[in-house]
């Protein structure tokens, strides 16, 4: 039976936990498209303020990578929007004229920033704090100007000041009202946060409203309501959010302020749903990611047939994620006549709390200085628990701990207590998680519950429930360093287990050592399939479906979808007769781009998947493996033969080298260079291996690097003849390959092993000649992969047929 074609507008929080869930209840239910307007796979938004105040990499906030849309075969077009739903025919339409039919429309737009209308919002140098490109524009003015200046003292405003001042600027934050963050502290609160923001550095102007930005094309300053200025090179405006509802108001959905949707998120129209902070539920508009997810399950157990219970709205909690502030924040925050205050306030150690009642059961929390309680009395909130048995005291802090270690607050908690506020997870689903899942470190918890995968406030109790409920094995289990999320196993674990258990495919490991994820994920794949290659030698079965996306192609994907092509050329040595075949293909093809590369070879860029065989057996000539976690290139100089300073045969020796070690996997890219005399015109010295001739020998350096972590090569020895340098090297690169973790460059492997334990492992000749051996059997099982393609049409169908969607980039 065909699949329901589901299609999604919006590849954010909302919409891509929404997705989860329906592959979580029924994978096969739905054939999913998900068009986003931004460039990027779903990432975390909220993290931004931590990436801004410069604790994360936008890296690291990726939640699903590319290769989770196409491990759950969904067609994901990023970078592009939909600007027409057309609901009679169940067509959406992109910017790109693409048209898509759906089933089932699920509408999850977001928000954008509110820039406020004021004269000059529109020079450079204003900004909202929304996306990756906000919050990488932030970076850049931060590196060229000194004054930023930040209106609305909300969460949003704070938590970016917090970043600009870690970027070095001096800041200034607008704030309409007398306190701040007024929708979630009341004016004792406010005021301590005040102080203590003031201590680290943020300027304020409170009741300021501003009326014009000043300067002619980029800003230069802010003039305000009463007539005062300030001087500033950026502008950041933190004003609050509007939901993106245009899209659905132009194709005749109900919107209000956000799109309106009924208990089960359908919208006016048939077979339209909305999710997330674009829509509205009985007349809210959420902009917090916790009743967003519960959205997103209603959704889809009611898309996906099961039974779901209607979404009745959420009281939410918040916290601000700005360090040295410990804030907690729901509910009513302001008494009025028929409420009452338990109220603690601690002026010399900075606590503040507050717990509001109304008709006798908790309506409201403000707690600054010391949240410990704030899940506990969240939970009595959410649960509208009756507190008149109870005194101050015990309502205030919970009974057994008075202020003792963390553990111990996490033994106290009851197992119906919320832990993780994001994503409503509490105690008992992660101790009954850690029981049986034999979960031992926060990620593994995440991995398995969704709790800390959003503000990551909440980590520290997993940590500490973890800790209790582990006892003396969490210690030793979060010392070491898991593969993954989908396992406890480290690598040195791993590998140990393939060895001692006799484990022979990808699918085996994760099988028996009973990985959390039945298909693991794009780490572990990847890193079980080199290992068990290291392993097993030249009797192991590449499984090329657990690879990276480039290695799996045997070309590398690009922005735009496209590829390159890049053909082996020894040492960086070509032929009048291969350079004509090369332009002779480049305009077969019409290639866009033919280009020099960096390791003297010549690329093809921009190249359609489906063209790649045939271009290669054009070409004829085999893979340069620019893509490949192996030997990239030898770069070498014209030497001896040519240049009047040469000692060596520095060309000779590349090609000698590149045509031995080529397509040897290993854990990272792999880069080496070849110079005749120490004028070093191949750059020997930042190579994972350099070498450089001299008087009557070669001098060899290893673990040099020329990317991000610059680092110079150390010398490792010098040896006399060309055999001897081709005897080290291939020990050392074994001896690399079998104690490297997959992804550490030589160059972070040297500094943690040591360089002097490298130069005593290879002292010894017997060593020397064992590594060799194990290195020479694992290169007999290498075949040169674009001629299997050529041959075998079974490789062509399944990796290089046209299929619909693949103009959308799917990069790892
Ligand atoms: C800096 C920052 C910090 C935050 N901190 C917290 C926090 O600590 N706790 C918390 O709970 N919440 C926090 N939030 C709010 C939280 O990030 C949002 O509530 C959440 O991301 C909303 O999810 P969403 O899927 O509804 O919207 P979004 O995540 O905004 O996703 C919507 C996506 O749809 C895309 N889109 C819009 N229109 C179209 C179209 N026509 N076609 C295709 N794509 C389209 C947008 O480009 C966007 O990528 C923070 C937000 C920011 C900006
Ligand atoms: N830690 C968190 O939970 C967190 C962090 C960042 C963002 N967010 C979410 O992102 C969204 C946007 O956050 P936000 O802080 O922009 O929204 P917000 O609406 O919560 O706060 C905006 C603030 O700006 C002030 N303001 C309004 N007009 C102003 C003006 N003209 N001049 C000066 N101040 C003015 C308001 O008084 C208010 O305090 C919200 O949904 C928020 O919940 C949450
Ligand atoms: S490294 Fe020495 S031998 Fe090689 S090209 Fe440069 S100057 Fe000539
Ligand atoms: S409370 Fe935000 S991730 Fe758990």
């Amino acid at each position: 039976m065909e699949k329901r074609q589901l299609v999604m507008i919006g590849n954010g929080m909302a919409g891509v936990r929404t997705i989860e869930e329906i592959l979580k209840i029924n994978p096969d239910a739905f054939q999913i498209t998900i068009f986003g307007d931004e460039p990027h796979p779903n990432y975390n938004r909220i993290q931004l303020s931590t990436v801004l105040q410069g604790d994360t990499k936008v890296d690291d906030i990726i939640m699903n990578s590319w290769e989770w849309y196409r491990e759950n075969n969904i067609e994901l077009f990023a970078g592009e929007a939909i600007v027409k739903i057309d609901s009679a025919s169940k067509v959406v339409l992109s910017n790109k004229g693409r048209e898509v039919r759906y089933d089932e429309l699920i509408i999850a737009t977001g928000s954008s920033s509110f820039i406020l209308p004021v004269p000059g919002a529109d020079k450079k140098g204003v900004t909202g704090f929304r996306d990756i490109k906000d919050c990488d524009d932030m970076i850049e003015t931060a590196r060229l100007y000194k004054k930023a200046a930040v209106i609305g003292g909300g969460l949003l405003g704070l938590e970016a000041a917090r970043g600009l001042l870690n970027l070095g600027m001096e800041v200034e934050v607008i704030h309409l009202m007398p306190h701040l963050m007024e929708r979630q502290l009341d004016a004792a609160a406010s005021k301590m946060l005040k102080r203590e923001l003031e201590s680290q550095g943020m300027k304020f102007l409170m009741e300021k409203q501003s009326a014009e930005i000043l300067g002619e094309e980029r800003v230069t300053g802010l003039r305000f309501t009463d007539g005062t200025e300030i001087q500033t090179d950026l502008v950041v405006m933190a004003v609050g959010i509007r939901p993106n509802t245009g899209l659905a108001k132009e194709s005749g959905i109900y919107v209000n302020r956000g799109i309106v949707v009924d208990d089960f998120m359908h919208t006016s129209v048939p077979h339209v749903y909305a999710v997330g902070e674009c829509a509205e539920h009985r007349e809210i508009v959420y902009g917090l990611v916790a009743p967003l997810y519960e959205q997103g399950k209603v959704l889809a157990a009611s898309l996906c047939g099961s039974e779901a219970k209607p979404y009745e709205g959420s009281i939410v909690g918040t916290g601000l994620k700005v360090s040295g502030v410990d804030l907690f924040s729901a509910g009513e925050i302001d008494e009025d006549n028929e409420t009452k205050a338990i109220t603690v306030h601690n002026e010399f150690d900075g606590v503040y709390k507050k717990i509001v009642i109304r008709d006798n059961r908790v309506a409201g929390i403000v707690l600054y200085g010391d949240t410990k309680d704030s899940s506990r009395l969240f939970r009595m909130l959410l649960k509208k628990e009756d507190v008149s048995g109870m005194t101050s005291v015990s309502i205030l802090e919970s009974g057994c701990c008075g202020g003792g270690a963390s553990e111990s607050n996490a033994a106290a908690m009851d197992d119906e207590e919320i832990v993780c506020g994001c994503n409503g997870v509490t105690k008992g689903t992660i101790v009954e998680a850690i029981r049986t899942k034999e979960l031992t470190t926060v990620d593994e918890v995440g991995g398995c519950t969704n709790a800390g995968r959003s503000c990551g406030r909440c980590k520290s109790l997993i940590s500490d429930i973890l800790a209790h409920t582990l006892g003396d094995k969490y210690d030793t289990a979060a010392k070491k360093d898991a593969l993954c999320g989908c396992t406890g196993y480290s690598r040195d674990e791993v590998v140990a287990e393939i060895k001692e258990k006799g484990l022979t495919s990808v699918r085996e490991v994760m099988n028996v050592l009973g990985w959390k994820q039945e298909e693991g994920c794009s780490k572990c794949r990847p890193a079980l399939n080199y290992y068990l290659g290291m392993i097993l030698q030249e009797q192991y079965i590449d499984d090329r479906d657990s690879r990276l996306v480039n290695e799996k192609m045997h070309a590398n994907i690009q922005k735009d979808g496209k590829y390159s092509v890049v053909p082996r050329m020894y040492g960086g040595v070509t032929t009048a007769e291969d350079l004509k075949k090369i332009a002779e293909v480049a305009e077969k093809y019409n290639v866009p781009l033919v280009k020099l590369t960096g390791g003297q070879r010549i690329g093809l860029f921009g190249v359609n998947k489906e063209d790649l065989p045939a271009m290669w057996e054009d070409l004829g000539m085999p893979s340069g493996y620019a893509y490949g976690k192996t030997l990239r290139t030898v770069k070498t100089c014209v030497g001896a033969k040519h240049c009047r300073f040469g000692t060596q045969d520095s060309m000779g020796l590349g090609i000698e080298l590149e045509k031995k070690f080529e397509r040897l996997d290993t854990p990272h890219k792999v880069k080496m260079g070849v110079s005749a005399c120490p004028r070093n015109c191949a750059e020997a010295g930042i190579k994972d291996f350099g070498i450089v001739g001299i008087d009557g020998g070669w001098e060899i350096y290893v673990g040099g690097n020329g990317g991000t972590d610059l680092r110079a090569g150390d010398l490792l020895q010098t040896v006399k003849t060309k055999e001897e340098v081709i005897k080290l090297i291939g020990a050392f690169m074994q001896y690399y390959r079998e104690t490297a973790h997959y992804l550490e460059r030589t160059s972070k492997w040297i500094e943690r092993v040591g360089l002097d334990h490298v130069k005593e492992v290879l002292a010894d000749e017997s060593t020397r000649k064992a590594l060799n051996e194990r290195l020479d059997k694992t290169l007999e099982r290498y075949i040169e992969p674009w001629n299997e393609a050529i041959e075998k049409k079974e490789v062509q169908n399944k990796y290089y047929q046209k299929q619909k969607g693949t103009e959308a980039p799917v990069l790892v």
